[in-house]
């Protein structure tokens, strides 16, 4: 042990026990592998533990306690925050706790160009595995507070059939009650708890909070060796055979880049020796842009929503509807849900969103300077796509959430709709609205994007190693070469459980499909 309280060396070495990187660590672990988790963030403990925050066990709200502070700087014509919890679980920790699949195509996509062992019919066994793990489980149709069962009713009016949940991937539009990772009363029950709580006591797991991975360390021969790591104000090395980098789409890249690998003139501008000039790293940022619509509600709706709370459970969102824009109308590429974001307003507040979820636009995260709590530059560059597509996409979920508005019992307990308005009926306005407000979905991906060696744009392999850097592989959201029609906790808990497969799998000399190299270690 050093003086910062860790280990001088470990088999290997996970960077962030977020959502993905609980996954890998206890999938590792469970298999033997001496496994070191370095996490910037607190480690709490286990379900249970009153060190938890209340606000990021409270599954009813997105909860905040334990934020990066990141936001959009000036690239935005508002400042807007991106919320990203450093704490053991990472995400998991404070999101909305829906979990969506996507559709096959997504997957299929990611195959099709050029990774193999990521198609949808690969994954599904995953999928369910995972499914398992976070005890996700469906709202019943009588679950639906008021509120959220008028916009569950009015579906089928509007084309929207219900169905039984959103997780079928071969399924196009359609409305269905959420499913949940929430157990007990109204606990969100977040990858640390799924994942590492049942592997916590093994001798080869070691879990340190509080630990900032600075960079990853590259031995003479080119292949990782390593990490530096500042913890109690001190920097430290491990060595280690293979470090997975799991600190998410904003963080992934950052961890790269501090490590002298990417873009290499991005790099000397800053002063850091390249280690392996890497143009992707950092690119292809994108997330799922949103719009918000608000409506004054009747007092109707506030009676019955005060009821629903003194009954108990009335958690902010419960209904998810996959729907089609004029770009795929044989499935679908918009969410559009009813949401009351208490954790905003306070009281009520009666809002629905449509999401985007096939965004073209590209921006990407940069280093601001060497010091690893230096906040990035993130620019996603909302809506920039030059067809306009992003905005014509979110033009066309508007139109349907209005629709559904519309509907007689919907528009019985809704007033006047309050944002955007009468002003933005019209497309004209409406696009002039959307590109003056850009909102995220909260599901950035794909700046350390996966594909062959022959895509100049890739930054890691099918197994999720670096081109070019054996011994470093990457696992979570920013692994994803595009966004899938979903949102994105069950799609990276997935990509946890596949590149642990995958390590497992070359371990034991079985190969991998996702391979084009040899194995390492
Ligand atoms: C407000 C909000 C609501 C959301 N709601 C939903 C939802 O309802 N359903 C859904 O499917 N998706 C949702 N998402 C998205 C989903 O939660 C994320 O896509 C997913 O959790 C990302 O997982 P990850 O493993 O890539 O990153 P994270 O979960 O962010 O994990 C990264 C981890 O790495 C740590 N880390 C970063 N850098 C370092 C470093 N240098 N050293 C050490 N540790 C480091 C972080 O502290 C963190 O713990 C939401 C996201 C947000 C922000």
């Amino acid at each position: 042990m050093g003086a910062t309280g860790l280990p001088h060396e470990a088999e290997v070495v996970i960077v962030g026990g977020g959502t993905a990187g609980a996954v890998v660590a206890a999938r590792l672990a469970q298999a033997g592998v001496e496994v070191l988790v370095l996490e910037a963030g607190p480690d709490p403990g286990p379900f249970g533990d009153p060190r938890w925050p209340a606000d990021l066990v409270d599954a009813r709200r997105l909860g905040h306690s334990c934020d990066w502070g990141f936001d959009s700087g000036d690239t935005l014509p508002q400042p807007m925050r991106f919320e990203r919890s450093r704490v053991l679980g990472g995400c998991s920790t404070h999101n909305g706790a829906v979990q969506t699949w996507g559709h096959a195509r997504d997957y299929d996509g990611w195959a099709a160009a050029g990774n193999p062992g990521w198609s949808a019919a690969e994954l599904l066994p995953l999928f369910e595995r995972a499914s398992q793990q976070l005890r996700v489980r469906t709202y019943a149709v009588e679950e639906l507070t008021p509120w959220q069962r008028a916009w569950h009713d009015a579906g089928p009016a509007v084309g929207l059939p219900q169905l039984r949940d959103v997780n079928d991937l071969a399924e196009g539009v359609g409305i269905a009650p959420e499913s949940v990772n929430v157990v007990g009363d109204g606990v969100r029950f977040n990858n640390a708890f799924a994942y590492l709580d049942p592997v916590r006591a093994l001798p080869n797991l070691t879990i340190a909070g509080d630990a900032l991975v600075d960079r990853v360390l590259i031995g003479p021969d080119g292949a990782a060796r390593g990490v530096a790591v500042v913890r109690g104000g001190a920097v430290h090395e491990v060595a280690a055979p293979l470090v997975v980098l799991c600190g998410g789409a904003f963080c992934t890249p950052t961890v790269l880049l501090r490590s002298g690998v990417g873009p290499a003139a991005q790099l000397r501008a800053l002063g850091i020796e390249v280690a392996l000039d890497l143009p992707g790293v950092g690119e292809n940022l994108h997330d799922q842009p949103f719009a918000m619509l608000r409506w004054e509600g009747s007092p109707q709706l506030v009676a019955a929503m005060d009821a629903a709370v003194a009954r108990g459970w009335a958690p902010d969102e419960q209904v998810l509807a996959k729907a089609a824009s004029r770009f795929e109308p044989d499935a679908f590429d918009l969410h559009l849900f009813a949401y009351s974001p208490t954790h905003i307003h306070g009281g009520w507040s009666w809002h629905a969103g449509a999401s985007a979820l096939r965004p073209r636009s590209r921006g990407h995260v940069r280093l601001t300077g060497r010091d690893p709590e230096a906040k990035p530059l993130i620019d996603h560059r909302f809506l920039s796509d030059p067809a306009g597509d992003d905005v014509a996409m979110l033009i066309d979920g508007i139109a349907q959430v209005r629709e559904l508005a519309a509907t007689g019992p919907l528009a019985a307990l809704l007033g006047r709709e309050l944002t955007p308005g009468a002003d933005a009926a019209q497309p004209a306005a409406l696009e002039a609205w959307l590109r003056a407000h850009p909102d995220s979905y909260w599901h950035p991906v794909g700046t350390a994007k996966m594909g062959p060696a022959s895509d100049s744009a890739a930054v890691c392999d099918a197994r999720g190693e670096v081109h070019g850097l054996p011994g470093c592989r990457v696992a979570d959201a920013a692994l994803m070469p595009s966004v899938p029609r979903a949102a994105t906790a069950m799609p990276v808990t997935v990509i946890g459980e596949r590149i642990a497969a995958s390590i497992l799998d070359e371990r034991a000399g079985r190969g991998d499909a996702g391979g084009a190299r040899g194995a390492h270690p």
